[in-house]
């Protein structure tokens, strides 16, 4: 079983020990669904959800990179490497965009991309 410091990796199964309950659920208990029909759409349209949700990270770690020379470069100038104007305008776009759970939104991500203050 490939570990590190005791810990499995991700991505890794460890075989059920014999004698032990399968606990797999059934595509019904996965997606809460009553029929097969609606199981069917939950399924297909989760890996949508997957697959946007790596795009939407993908952008995030892209934003970070860039806001990260902004900063950098703010810094070396001899500036300060927050800027509250500028993040006021960046909570106002995300809070337009999307209501007040925007600027929580928009919160996190200046947290991710400057660090905390
Ligand atoms: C990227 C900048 O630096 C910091 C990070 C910000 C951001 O990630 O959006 C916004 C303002 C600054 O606190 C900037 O000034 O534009």
């Amino acid at each position: 079983m490939p570990s590190v410091r005791g810990r499995r990796l991700r991505g890794t199964v460890r075989p059920r020990r014999p004698g032990a309950p399968d606990m797999t659920l059934s595509t019904a208990e996965k997606t809460g669904a009553r029929t097969s029909e609606a199981a069917d759409v939950i399924t297909g349209a989760r890996e949508r959800v997957d697959a946007l949700d790596d795009r939407i990270i993908g952008l995030i770690q892209e934003r970070m990179a860039v806001s990260a020379v902004i900063q950098d470069a703010r810094i070396a100038s001899g500036g300060r490497r927050v800027n509250l104007s500028r993040e006021m305008e960046v909570l106002g776009h995300y809070s337009d965009a999307l209501g007040r759970p925007g600027t929580g939104l928009a919160m996190t991500l200046l947290e991710l991309c400057r660090g905390r203050i």
